[in-house]
Formats: structure tokens, sequence, C-alpha cells
């Protein structure tokens, strides 16, 4: 079976930049995988993820998901297959359900029926939000609820590929244990394929990530 998502030989560097971000980056990711990866600042983490939902192009080397070329998959359609949630939770100044059912207004999502109201408040108790209501404004949730929430609204779009860009940065420990807790039940027990940023020692208790450290424009699988 194909693998969910291969990179082979990425290379990639900002316009204008003196070195390179990558030079020949691999990574293979199987459906059920939980990876980590890890690395000092500036070393590239986010840029990997923006390359792999397509939010930068790379100079070379491929980007094959299920098989396909990622070039060749329209940035919408790209998007309804792997969600990706940014280091800063973005929300728009509207209710939580809106927030939460932004998505189903894309055209690439067109075929998805978005949830009831109490699925959305039963996913809200899951998510460790059972204080909000889906009608309070989302602009005024703590940072740390807003990333729980941010986590929620890329999963209902049920991708097969879920990337997180340091999902705990901002948050203080009992926050970050909670979205820890959550990557963990959604790996385990829902069977998600993650990739998760993030520059902390964290080691998750239930499921034994793929641990990569990125150096010096490469990719190394740690033991
Ligand atoms: N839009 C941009 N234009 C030019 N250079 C950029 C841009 N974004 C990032 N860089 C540079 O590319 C390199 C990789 O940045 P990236 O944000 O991917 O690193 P990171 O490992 O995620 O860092 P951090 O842990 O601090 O978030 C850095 O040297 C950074 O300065």
């Amino acid at each position: 079976m194909n693998p969910l998502l291969e990179i082979r030989k990425l290379s990639f560097g900002y316009e204008g930049s003196q070195s390179p971000v990558f030079d020949a980056l691999d990574l293979t990711v199987r459906t059920g995988d939980f990876i980590l990866v890890k690395g000092a600042s500036g070393t590239g983490k986010s840029t990997l993820l923006r390359l792999i939902c397509r939010l930068n192009r790379p100079d070379g080397g491929t980007i094959l998901f299920q098989g396909s070329d990622i070039s060749s998959v329209a940035p919408a359609k790209l998007r309804s297959l792997i969600s990706y949630v940014a280091q800063i939770p973005q929300m728009i100044d509207a209710s939580v359900e809106e927030n939460l059912l932004l998505p189903f207004s894309f055209a690439a999502n067109a075929s998805k029926s978005p949830p009831r109201r109490d699925e959305l408040r039963a996913m809200l108790r899951k998510f460790y939000l059972e204080e909000v209501t889906p009608d309070q404004s989302a602009l005024k949730l703590s940072v740390g609820q807003k990333q729980r929430l941010a986590i929620m609204r890329a999963l209902l779009q049920e991708p097969l590929l879920l990337l997180l860009d340091e999902p705990t940065s901002a948050l203080d420990r009992e926050s970050a244990s909670m979205v820890f807790a959550l990557m963990e039940h959604l790996n385990v027990e829902e069977g998600k394929t993650l990739i998760t940023v993030t520059h902390t020692d964290y080691k998750p208790e239930k499921v034994q990530p793929l641990n990569y450290m990125l150096e010096q424009h490469r990719l190394h699988l740690l033991p």
C-alpha cells in the first residue's frame, strides 16, 4: 500500500535567503502514524508543514499524498484532505459555532454535512471545552481554548492527515497536557494520522511516536 505521504529529496529556500531551509529532505508517513518533529528554532519545522499543505511551493523534489504529486491536486481539494492548524489559532469575530462551521461554507467541502448543535456540544466536551457554549464569542476565549477549538475545527473536516504547528507553545502546563491528551486520543482511539511540531520534551504516554529531529536541512529519525 502507498504511504499516505511521501516526501523525496525536497529542497526549499525562501526568496532572497542565502541558505536553503531544506536540501534533499525525505520523510515517509503511513496512515495511523504519530510523528513528532523537533528541532531548534529556525530549522524549518513550520516551513515543512507549510510545504506539505501547499502554502509554499518546493524548489525541488516531490511531495506525494496518496501517491499523487500535491502540485497537481487543487489547493482546495488538498485542504479538505490535509488540515493544518497554525501556531497562533485564528478565529473570526463570530460565535464559536460559526467559527467551527466556517469550513463547511467552502466549495471543496460541499459534499460534507455540518454537525448538529448537540454533536458540537458533545465534541466540545471531548475537547475539554465543556464550559464553552456554541453561542459565545470565539474571540473572547483564552489562547488555550482557541487552540483546542482550532484543532476541533480542523477535525470536523475529517482530514486524512492533521498537521499541528506547536499546538502547546502558548499554553500553560494544564492546557498543554489537555492538548497532548487530545492528540494521543485522536491517534490511539480514532486512528488519526498526525504530524506535530514541538520543541518541548513531550513524551506521549499512550502512543509510541516516530520522533524526528530536524537539523542541517535534514530530518533524522531518533531511536
Ligand atoms: N516568510 C519568510 N521569508 C523569509 N524567511 C523565512 C520566512 N519564514 C521563515 N523564514 C526563515 O526560514 C527558516 C525556517 O523558519 P521556520 O519558521 O520554518 O522555523 P521553525 O523551526 O518552525 O522555527 P520556530 O521553532 O522558531 O517556530 C528560518 O531561518 C526563518 O527565519
